[in-house]
């Protein structure tokens, strides 16, 4: 399996290099030259462990790894994972929540991280050389990114989070990590700055080459593969249940990695009907697919603070598909909305419903879910259900909610949801952890400087 740029102006790669090259040098994103139809295999693949399932999925994109060494990969990746079955599917009221926060670090970032982390360790174990990763979070990636690669030899990593707008939580998992190789920098402005300046330093080829620069973000093409797992697991999983022959999803979005994921799956064979992607107030995304103009508004914080996001990382990858695997015409595209913050796409793609989950309806949901299901939901994922719940059907076809973090990461939201502080004893133990981290300016040039001072 050969990566193409979304740009069109690369030659084409193999899996392991796309993994060490995160942005391609045109500044497009990564993608595989034809997604393998996988929808005669779904029978045969319906009763695989997770482990088993992400190996078939994965070893027909990491077509450069022997099929040894990734098993091994996917056994260690999915060992710090706290439940057996890595994500499981629960049956909560009228839908079902696929609970993708039983890694290390509570979120579903996990599901990736761990993965490439373990992946970044392998390919500089065959090739030699040194890594240093450059990662933009809005709470959720740096922690889980951390956890992946934290104590790994020959890897430093660098995550920029936009200064007290993660929950303290979230905060405290990335900066209580205390190893030689992790740098946590506060950044005085939004996700979306922290997200710019990372492209923006990876755009500069000879910098980025020089000091071996890598993408733990969804940029990372290893991330999205990864996470289209868990849709057709969770598929399988609902099927045994219901016999349902399709499922629906809906997906809390932000960077629009997760559902892209999902849409991925889709053109794989994965029988969903619907994706149904639910945003917070910062609403860029649903306005998409519901007018077809996909442009910028001012970042607001909220109650789901990883999906404060306004630009969209992988909303490229999608339009890509959308002009019909155009470059030349998505590089216009991608242009015209770095010049003036807007694009507009004609006709509308049925597959997906969208829509907005704000504050008042996130505490209301999660207050309901506590009190009639006795279930937690944490504010992101109260947002997909929010959504979910609007789009339900007379027509019997199940909907699994993507569980994205644990309630314990986001307890003043519960709190003042049900009055209770949600807890983990993971979380709660970092309550006196010491921190480390830098706070810097939304400046280019202080964080290249900051690099070079720590490489
Ligand atoms: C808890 C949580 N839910 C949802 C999302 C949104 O996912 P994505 O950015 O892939 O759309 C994020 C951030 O990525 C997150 O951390
Ligand atoms: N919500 C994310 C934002 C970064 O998204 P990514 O999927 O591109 O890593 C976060 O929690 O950091």
């Amino acid at each position: 399996m050969k990566y193409i740029s979304t740009r069109g102006k690369m030659e084409p790669i193999g899996f392991l290099d796309a993994v060490m090259t995160g942005l391609a040098p045109d500044g497009g994103l990564l993608l595989p030259e034809e997604l393998p139809d996988i929808a005669s295999r779904l029978e045969t693949w319906s009763k695989l462990s997770y482990q088993d399932l992400a190996f078939e999925i994965m070893s027909l994109f990491a077509t450069d790894i022997p099929a040894d060494d990734l098993k091994i990969l996917i056994e260690k990746s999915y060992s710090t994972f706290r439940s057996p079955e890595v994500a499981p599917v629960v049956p909560v009221g009228e839908l079902f929540i696929l609970e993708l926060w039983h890694g290390p670090t509570l979120a579903f970032k996990d599901v990736a991280l761990q993965f490439l982390g373990n992946l970044f360790e392998y390919i500089l174990q065959k090739r030699g050389g040194e890594l240093n990763i450059l990662g933009a979070t809005s709470g959720d990636t740096g922690s889980a990114a951390i956890y992946g690669v934290r104590g790994k030899e020959n890897i430093n990593i660098f995550i920029m989070h936009p200064k007290g707008r993660t929950s303290p939580v979230q905060e405290r998992q990335m900066t209580s990590v205390l190893d030689d190789n992790v740098f946590n920098l506060a950044v005085e402005g939004t996700f979306d700055d922290c997200q710019h300046l990372m492209k923006t330093i990876f755009a500069d080829v000879d910098f980025k080459t020089g000091h071996s620069l890598g993408s733990v973000n969804s940029v990372n093409w290893a991330r999205v593969l990864a996470q289209t797992v868990y849709y057709f697991y969770a598929f399988f999983r609902v099927q045994e249940r219901t016999g349902a022959a399709e499922v629906r999803f809906s997906v809390p979005t932000g960077n629009f990695g997760d559902i892209l994921a999902g849409y991925l799956a889709v053109q794989m064979g994965l029988p969903a009907g619907k994706l149904i992607l639910a945003t917070n107030e910062n609403n860029i995304l649903s306005r998409f697919f519901n007018t077809g103009e996909y442009s910028v508004g001012k970042v607001v914080p909220t109650l789901s603070p990883s999906m404060d996001i306004q630009v969209a990382s992988n909303f490229e990858r999608y339009l890509y598909y959308r002009t019909g695997k155009n470059s030349e015409k998505l590089a216009e595209m991608m242009s015209c909305f770095s010049q003036t913050g807007a694009v507009t796409v004609e006709g509308a793609d049925e597959l997906f419903a969208a829509g907005e989950g704000n504050t008042e309806q996130t505490l209301s949901v999660i207050r309901r879910y506590s009190e009639e299901y006795g279930y937690t939901l944490d504010p992101h994922t109260a947002v997909g259900v929010a959504v979910a719940e609007r789009f339900q059907t007379s027509e019997n076809i199940p909907t699994v909610c993507l569980a994205t973090a644990h309630p314990a990461k986001f307890t003043d939201a519960i709190e003042q949801a049900t009055g209770t502080a949600a807890h983990h004893p993971v979380l709660d133990a970092l309550a006196d952890a010491e921190t480390r981290c830098d706070t810097i300016a939304n400046d280019e040039a202080a964080v290249r400087d900051y690099l070079v001072s720590k490489i």
